[in-house]
């Protein structure tokens, strides 16, 4: 569509105008500089207990009010703490690709990172070590399936509550919000129920996000007292768990898989960030939070990994205060989107945009892109705020990876990364089976 239509058109979602925008410019000023005019999404009308409290639903002071007590959990010191405990599971991992390297050679990358991730998500939004992840009758992963990869994702009918979003509250939601929601839902509420009887110490989301929300003041009459009640913070940190699932449990998983197949793909890049790795691990001792902090390398590979395929093909805001910019007007209710696979493939902004290439992103390359044309993770004020978190986890798993086994191209490897069909949600790998040998 941009090949044909240019960097900037409209056209109409159902009844909703949109407008499609690749412009550098155009990006700047909605999603940063005039975010006054974009504070939301296209909105949505979900009464449901839990889901109506999520961040990415939320609008406006509320939304506001929830992002700002959120944003805590992922600074710094909290995700130092939670770090251990994504080391340990990719030293679980470890274990299990040692057995799959030794046996079958090859890998179903989709299927092994999302337990990977599910591991991490269980251990720090849902408190809970699961064995067996990613066994055939585990109810974490079966149950998830039916969160992500619902049937209803490869029917058009799914699309009705974006096209019509007045209609969630009645059409929409059992497409949207189908039963296995409910099993998370029930476990993080027993969760919340324990925790409160609780004095020990967890360091995970639950905990970290419950301490956070409840300093959360405002000021009446001159003091300060807290935003939400007990009966409130609960539901605010159970639609925020559920949704760290939601958003962090597909996008992480699939960006691990496109870079096992990537690195399988460019050996050279692959024993470049290994050589590193290794020397990093001489000096450190381990693969950890320390290790990972100041290594440029394993950064520029996950962010070309990410360029070449971000997980979310649409980033969108909605005009709440109408604007003008370059004679292009845009009123209060018009959705303004940004598709992220045309955006970084634009060979003005990505030159050579077809090669994997993890050296644009080094800050003395001459080709180094401008941060306004990545969204992988969004941008602005209202961008990704599991970004971090996710980085974290991604790192933490490659160099855990590739400092102990090598990923290679078999004959079920494309030669290109293929995407399954669907209507909603993250942008599904598949054929995304690797080689995998040990390198001890
Ligand atoms: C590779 C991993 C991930 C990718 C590519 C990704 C991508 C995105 C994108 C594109 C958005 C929309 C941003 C915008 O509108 O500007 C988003 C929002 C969000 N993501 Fe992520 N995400 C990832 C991991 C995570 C993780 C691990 C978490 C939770 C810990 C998370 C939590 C969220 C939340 C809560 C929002 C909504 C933010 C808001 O509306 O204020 N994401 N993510």
């Amino acid at each position: 569509m941009t090949a044909k239509y240019g960097k900037t058109f409209g056209y109409f979602d159902g009844t909703l105008p949109n407008l499609f925008t690749t412009d550098i410019n155009l990006i700047k000023s909605v999603f940063v500089k005039d975010f006054d005019h974009f504070v939301n999404r296209r909105s949505f009308e979900v009464k449901r207990k839990v889901f109506r409290k999520m961040l990415s639903i939320i609008q406006d002071k509320e939304w506001k009010d929830v992002r700002s007590s959120v944003t805590p959990v992922f600074t710094t010191g909290k995700i130092k703490l939670m770090s251990k405990m994504i080391t340990e599971c990719a030293n679980r991992l470890v274990i299990k690709f040692q057995t799959i390297a030794e046996t079958e050679g090859k890998l179903d990358a989709k299927m092994q990172f999302s337990a990977f991730t599910m591991d991490v998500i269980a251990r720090s939004a849902f408190g809970m070590t699961i064995d067996n992840l990613g066994g055939k009758d585990d109810p974490f992963m079966t149950k998830a399936k039916g969160v992500f990869n619902p049937p209803a994702n490869k029917s058009a009918l799914i699309m009705i509550p974006f096209v019509f979003p007045k209609l969630l509250a009645y059409a929409g939601d059992r497409i949207f919000f189908p039963k296995a929601f409910y099993f998370f839902i029930d476990i993080l509420e027993d969760l919340i129920k324990q925790r409160s009887n609780s004095t020990e110490k967890y360091n995970d989301f639950v905990e970290v996000a419950t301490e956070a929300i409840m300093e959360h003041t405002k000021t009446v009459n001159g003091k300060q007292v807290p935003i939400w009640n007990r009966e409130e913070v609960d539901e605010i940190v159970t639609s925020q768990s559920m949704l760290f699932l939601l958003a962090g449990f597909d996008t992480t998983a699939t960006t691990l898989t496109n870079s096992a197949f990537l690195l399988a793909r460019n050996p050279e890049v692959q024993e470049r960030l290994y050589e590193q790795v290794v020397r990093k691990h001489e000096k450190i001792g381990e693969v950890n939070h320390e290790m990972i902090l100041d290594f440029p390398y394993v950064d520029h590979v996950i962010h070309e990994v990410l360029r070449m395929y971000p997980p979310v093909p649409r980033v969108e805001r909605a005009c709440n205060k109408e604007v003008t910019y370059n004679g292009i007007h845009i009123k209060k209710g018009v959705v303004v989107t940004v598709p992220t696979f045309p955006l970084h493939y634009d060979e003005e902004y990505y030159p050579d945009p077809y090669r994997f290439n993890p050296d644009r992103w080094d800050p003395e390359s001459e080709i180094k892109p401008s941060p306004y044309v990545f969204m992988p993770f969004g941008m602005g004020p209202r961008n990704c705020v599991g970004m971090r978190f996710a980085m974290e986890e991604m790192k933490i798993a490659l160099c855990t990876l590739v400092k102990n086994f090598r990923f290679f191209p078999v004959a079920e490897t494309p030669e290109e990364m293929q995407f399954e069909d669907g209507f909603l949600g993250v942008v599904q790998p598949i054929h995304a089976t690797v080689g995998i040998e040990s390198r001890s």
